[in-house]
């Protein structure tokens, strides 16, 4: 491979190695012993860019993430006549009060899932306008249903371009009328998370429920809270399945966005695997991010973890402890990074509940399983998750896949910190989330030949 068949679209101009077909991986010369300042956090980035395009007033987001998924966000807005400037890592955006000032055009959202369970709620919520929302050959694979169903009974206009349940839609901005409306979270807990950002815009007040369970509770708190710090109340149940949300606006705000938790933890599997140490500089154990559970995984797999008011730092252990069984449904990204691990452990390890992840940019579960088996590891793949079994990975001498996913990628990496010349294809699709990952490794000891 060339290099220049990068995955189907979703490159940006912030996107990092669009030209590298392959990297090959050496494990350090020694432990790391390093810190790192993680990037911004995809999750808040696009929340914050489109609660604050929503907004009445001006604010300042300091910490944002610059990676595709936040750039084609930030074009999306722009596009639709949202003024934004961009200045390292602070965006200035002028809210406008719920109207769209650029009435029609197409919207291109590259991969991102985060927009594509957002902005239609958004647009929706406007009282005059029509666009197309579209996404990369991969995101218009992912289910939006549910979120268009909900949207559609609370008086939107949203309608499917091409196959039903998925982009490309047509949303035509009529206002919302708001009421009652039932929403599933069993695919995605996105879908709520889009039908709360719009739902204080609606005429009336809405009423959601979730009919029937959320895939990762914490996402929904984080929407909650960031609606909050731009002023708007949302009530709910203990259970997290009723929600109420009153007629209101969101205020600008000058906000500093956490860095990613998502992405820390493949920095900290770095020093689990290699028994090294690292320090993230700039995340506490105190964040709503639901990966920051990851830590407690490693500690029951033998790590040393510290958690300070500034930062995190894990010390890896000589020999990772495995057998066990853990539902990773709360904090289903991790997925892949602790499956990654786990051939290194003394015993099996199984991973259940995460059956929403083969919704996500690939079937993860599928992926993984097949890429541990071409490493000649024993991995059994179960409808809701997979059992890993200890062996040292051996790299066949041709590339593995990274499947177009930033979270293959970067764990499949992470094996590579033990398994020499290990080597990946289209490493640059780490750039959905984390653009700067291999150089950031590289920092830190990891051999990375281009
Ligand atoms: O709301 C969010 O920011 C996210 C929610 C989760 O998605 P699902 O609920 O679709 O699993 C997570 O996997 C994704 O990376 C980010
Ligand atoms: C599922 C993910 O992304 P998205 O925001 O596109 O859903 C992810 O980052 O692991």
């Amino acid at each position: 491979m060339n290099g220049l068949e990068p995955g189907p679209g979703s490159r940006s101009p912030w996107a990092a190695l669009q030209h590298i077909g392959e990297v090959e991986i050496h494990p350090p010369a020694e432990p790391p012993d390093g810190a790192i300042a993680v990037s911004g956090s995809k999750s808040y980035t696009n929340r914050a860019l489109i609660i604050a395009a929503l907004a009445e007033g001006a604010s300042t987001l300091r910490g944002i993430l610059r990676s595709d998924d936040s750039y084609w966000c930030l074009d999306a807005l722009r596009k639709l006549g949202v003024s934004c400037s961009v200045e390292g890592g602070t965006v200035e955006l002028a809210g406008n009060g719920g109207e769209w000032p650029t009435p029609s055009g197409s919207l291109y959202i590259g991969a991102a899932g985060t927009i594509a369970r957002f902005l239609p709620g958004a647009l929706a919520a406007g009282s005059a306008g029509g666009w197309t929302l579209t996404g990369s050959s991969q995101l218009n694979e992912r289910p939006v249903r549910p979120l268009i169903d909900a949207l559609n009974a609370i008086g939107a206009d949203i309608r499917y371009e091409a196959d039903e349940g998925r982009l490309p839609v047509r949303i035509a901005a009529r206002g919302l009328a708001g009421g009652e409306v039932t929403v599933s979270g069993a695919v995605s807990s996105q879908f709520l998370s889009g039908l709360l950002i719009a739902s204080p815009y609606a005429r009336q007040r809405t009423v959601i429920t979730v009919e029937d369970q959320i895939v990762q509770h914490a996402y929904v708190g984080m929407t909650i809270e960031l609606m909050k710090r731009f002023g708007v109340t949302v009530e709910h149940n203990a259970a997290y399945d009723r929600f109420i949300v009153e007629s209101q606006r969101y205020q600008g705000q000058d906000v500093q966005l956490e860095a990613d938790a998502s992405t820390a933890g493949y920095f900290l599997a770095y020093a689990a695997l290699t028994g090294g140490r690292i320090r993230i500089t700039n995340l506490t154990a105190a964040t709503l991010q639901p990966d920051i559970g990851l830590l407690q995984v490693f500690e029951r797999m033998g790590c040393r973890v510290f958690c300070g008011s500034e930062g995190i730092e894990l010390s890896g252990t000589e020999t990772l402890k495995g057998g066990f069984t853990i539902s990773m449904k709360e904090m289903s990204d991790q997925t892949p990074t602790l499956a990654a691990i786990a051939p290194f452990a003394d015993a099996p390890i199984t991973i259940t509940d995460v059956e929403h992840i083969r919704k996500h940019e690939c079937d993860r579960i599928h992926a993984i399983c097949e890429s541990l088996t071409r490493l000649g590891i024993r991995a059994e793949e179960h409808r809701d998750g997979l059992t890993v079994h200890p062996g040292m990975p051996q790299p066949p001498a041709e590339a593995l896949d990274t499947y177009d996913d930033h979270r293959m990628a970067m764990s499949l990496a992470l094996i590579g910190s033990r398994a020499g010349g290990l080597r990946l294809r289209d490493p640059g699709c780490v750039s959905k989330t984390c653009p700067s990952f291999f150089d950031d490794m590289g920092k830190l000891g990891l051999r990375v030949n281009w």
